[in-house]
């Protein structure tokens, strides 16, 4: 549970441009609308029936109102006081909590926690002296509860997700339950604020769907580096049925969400394991995608599902990176085979399959250089490599794991290209998808090539490697829970 807050958390926090840039293009035109909420947010198949939108009933309050509009007003004092009770709401904070293990939590934690204070508030205290009961109920319950997350740690299920397997059955747990429950804390506040009522029906522009918006918003996810044909066909099943209809920007990102999580629905799949042993994992990638930190933060979460892992740093060309392997090989618990600088990696990965199948391991993870510059000298290192492990195996490489830098862009479409020249790659893990990332390239990727993507990496650490969740990632995409 709180692993997911934490992606959600860390996945696209400062992805605001594709918000930012659907805010622009609803107001670029856009008429404001005083709509009652919930009669938004299943907007797109209510207006559908009719031609124009401008008939529905919500329309009818909303021209008549500009006077009114204070009217609420007034009554919505009265409310303030049913607000402080839910005050004690905090439950949904526990829920949260629990993610605080970690340092970078920041704000779902903090969330609750700033919410509590403000019901003794020294404003309406007077009236409410009651009120710092509740309050301090909710505090000790946060407290136990992340203590009694870390005890869970031993086994790490947490991780486990990324690589629950579909072909062993018992072996891995099924932490994926817990996904929906964080989705529906993450409802809460906008439920209770519809319960509640609002202080001021909220102003929602609304703009009408038409050439020029279709085009802008084509404009905006191309951007987003979702690709020209990628971008086109999202946008006309946006369009379809909705045609002439008037659209406010929540109901656009609930729509473009749906249109991403179904074409990333098909890719998402977690690394198979088999029960072949050892099971041959050969990690490629550009040098810096993050292959090193990823082969880790795998050995990691396979060595906590108890696996038996052994890693082999085929990248012997730099002294550096093998270095690097076996610091993670330390953090991780797994051993690391390692050859002299500039010898052959091939021979490694010969004596790495001995040694793997000798010691009864689950896995041998083997790295390998990534330098693009000479295509054919890497196409040939890699070659001979599967031919050498083949000697063992000839089912090996059960997997060829293609890692990629989610902040190059449009450059990661090349780079699978290339790789499947060089490679026969059977699945990808998207790292740094915590940064800056434009993630629309994930959707690109999904829709041209439809490689599983296995996990995504969300931070530097050990225990920043998730599974790839369609939904979240669309909802993180399009600012959905922002
Ligand atoms: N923010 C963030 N940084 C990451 C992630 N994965 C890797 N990195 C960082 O990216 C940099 C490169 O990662 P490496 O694992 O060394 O990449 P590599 O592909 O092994 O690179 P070479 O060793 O040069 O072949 C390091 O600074 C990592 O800490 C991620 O998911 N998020």
């Amino acid at each position: 549970m709180a692993f997911f807050s934490k992606l959600k958390e860390r996945l696209f926090k400062s992805s605001s441009k594709l918000d930012e840039g659907l805010e622009a293009i609803v107001e670029d035109g856009g008429v404001v609308d005083t709509v009652p909420p919930e009669s938004a947010a299943p907007e797109p198949e209510a207006p559908a029936p009719d031609p124009i939108p401008e008939v529905p009933t919500p329309e009818v309050p909303a021209q008549p109102d500009p006077a009114p509009q204070p009217e609420p007003e007034p009554e919505i004092q009265p409310q303030p006081e049913p607000m402080p009770e839910p005050v004690p709401t905090p439950q949904p904070a526990p829920t949260e909590i629990p993610t605080t293990p970690d340092p970078v939590t920041p704000e779902p934690v903090p969330a609750p926690a700033p919410d509590i204070p403000p019901a003794p508030q020294p404003e309406p205290e007077p009236d409410i002296p009651p009120q710092p009961e509740p309050a301090p109920e909710p505090i000790p319950a946060p407290t136990p509860e992340p203590v009694s997350v870390p005890a869970p740690p031993s086994e790490v299920p947490p991780a486990a997700p990324v690589e629950v397997p579909s072909e062993a059955p018992a072996e891995m747990p099924a932490p994926l339950p817990i996904p929906p429950a964080e989705t529906a804390s993450a409802a809460k506040p906008g439920l209770l604020g519809r319960l509640f009522g609002r202080k001021d029906a909220p102003a929602v522009v609304r703009r009408e769907l038409d050439d020029d918006m279709l085009e802008q918003l084509e404009e905006l996810l191309i951007a987003s580096d979702m690709g020209v044909d990628t971008a086109l066909r999202v946008t006309a099943n946006m369009a379809e049925g909705r045609y002439g209809k008037r659209l406010s920007v929540q109901e656009i990102k609930e729509l473009l969400a749906t249109e991403v999580a179904r074409i990333m629905e098909p890719v998402a799949r977690p690394l198979p394991l088999f029960p072949k042993r050892p099971q041959v994992v050969l990690v490629v990638g550009v040098n810096g995608s993050g292959k090193t930190t990823t082969i880790g933060k795998l050995a990691s979460q396979f060595r906590a599902a108890g696996k038996k892992v052994v890693i082999a740093a085929g990248d012997t060309f730099r002294a550096a990176a093998v270095e690097q392997l076996q610091v993670w090989g330390e953090r991780a618990g797994v051993p690391v085979l390692t050859a002299p600088e500039g010898s052959d990696p091939a021979s490694l990965a010969f004596d790495a399959m001995e040694q793997a199948t000798r010691d009864g391991a689950d896995l041998l993870m083997i790295d390998t250089a990534g330098r693009l510059q000479n295509r054919s000298d890497l196409m040939e290192e890699l070659a001979k490599i599967v031919r050498v492990i083949r000697k063992h195996d000839e089912t090996a490489p059960h997997n060829t794991l293609l890692v990629l830098d989610a902040t190059t862009g449009q450059n990661a479409l090349n780079q699978v290209k290339i790789f499947q020249e060089v490679s026969d790659v059977s699945g990808l893990v998207m790292t740094k998808l915590d940064g800056t990332a434009k993630g629309g390239v994930l959707v690109a990727l999904a829709d041209k090539f439809g490689l599983p993507i296995h996990a995504i990496g969300v931070g530097e650490q050990i225990d920043d490697l998730a599974p790839f969740d369609p939904e979240e990632f669309a909802a993180a995409l399009t600012g959905l829970d922002g």
